[in-house]
């Protein structure tokens, strides 16, 4: 980003923290480029002093003449914060939502000015890692350089994707609440590490770095899950009784109820 325009990080908290210091990290952003807004006084000031950056309780200050803008508060509070912001916005600035649930329709309707350009993200919290996906789905105004430009700064933390935003609800269920899972299966499998007899901290050395590799070899070679799985399963060998268990244990059924329920609830969220 050149160093004369400026980005807002309205509604500081567990996902937009990542994103933000990810950004300073990566030099995508200076810290007089930014400034930030938090709910309360004593937090402002906790956070200002931790980050070297301008953090306030003022939404107003803060997006007035923004080039950017991350919302970056609960579902149910992005249209009232759009509304707020509406009077100073630059007719130019890009507005990224993180919020599950609330389309982009409302949020251009609160904007209220004649074509604001919104894109709705869902990153996911290993953003912080460098290793998050963020779905991105364009607003009705949005241009192929604004889509690109969102792009470049979700890509700071990992990979994008664009979806339709009839997707949405579908990739929070997934990959936006989907560390949650993941970390319980993995704290399940360093469980069984120690319960076969490992240190926890080399079960869950185990349980962590056998997950990172079986994803990375999904993504690299491409292959089916399926095929990779049989690679691993020798003929009478041990990881075909473990594989009785695990369906026996029904987990396919109880993981597309689990993503199923966290995408219908992602629909409910917001009211709208
Ligand atoms: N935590 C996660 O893994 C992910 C969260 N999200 C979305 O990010 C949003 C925030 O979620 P979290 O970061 O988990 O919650 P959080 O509670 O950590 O963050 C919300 C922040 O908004 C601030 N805030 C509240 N009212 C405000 C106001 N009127 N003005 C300025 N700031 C205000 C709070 O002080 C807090 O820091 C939600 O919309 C959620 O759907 C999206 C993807 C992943
Ligand atoms: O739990 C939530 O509602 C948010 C959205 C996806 C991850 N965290």
């Amino acid at each position: 980003m050149s160093s004369n325009q400026r980005i807002a990080v309205l509604g500081l908290g567990k996902m937009s923290g990542i994103l933000l210091q990810a950004f300073l990290k990566q030099g995508l952003f200076q810290p007089a480029q930014i400034a930030a807004t938090v709910a309360h006084e004593e937090r402002a000031t906790t956070l200002a002093a931790q980050l070297g950056i301008n953090v306030s309780t003022n939404n107003v200050e803060a997006a007035r003449g923004a080039d950017v803008v991350l919302l970056g508060v609960k579902p149910t509070q992005i249209e009232d914060l759009a509304r707020e912001i509406a009077p100073v916005l630059p007719p130019h600035a890009l507005v990224l939502s993180i919020a599950a649930s609330t389309k982009l329709a409302p949020i251009e309707k609160a904007l209220g000015t004649e074509k604001p350009a919104v894109v709705r993200a869902m990153p996911n919290t290993p953003a912080k890692v460098g290793a998050g996906i963020t779905a991105l789905c364009r607003g009705h105004w949005i241009s192929d350089e604004q889509l690109a430009l969102a792009e470049k700064i979700f890509q700071t933390v990992g990979r994008t994707v664009v979806v339709d935003e009839k997707h949405m609800d579908a990739v929070t269920g997934l990959s936006g609440s989907g560390p949650a899972f993941i970390y319980i299966i993995l704290e399940a499998l360093a469980e069984a590490g120690v319960n076969v007899g490992l240190p926890r901290d080399i079960a869950t050395m185990l349980a962590a770095q056998t997950t990172f590799g079986a994803a990375k070899m999904v993504l690299e070679t491409g292959a089916h899950p399926a095929v990779l799985k049989d690679e691993v399963t020798t003929p009478a060998g041990c990881t075909v009784d473990g594989i009785m268990e695990l369906e026996a244990g029904g987990v396919r059924h109880t993981l597309i109820k689990t993503v199923k329920r966290a995408a219908e609830r992602a629909k409910e969220l917001a009211g709208n």
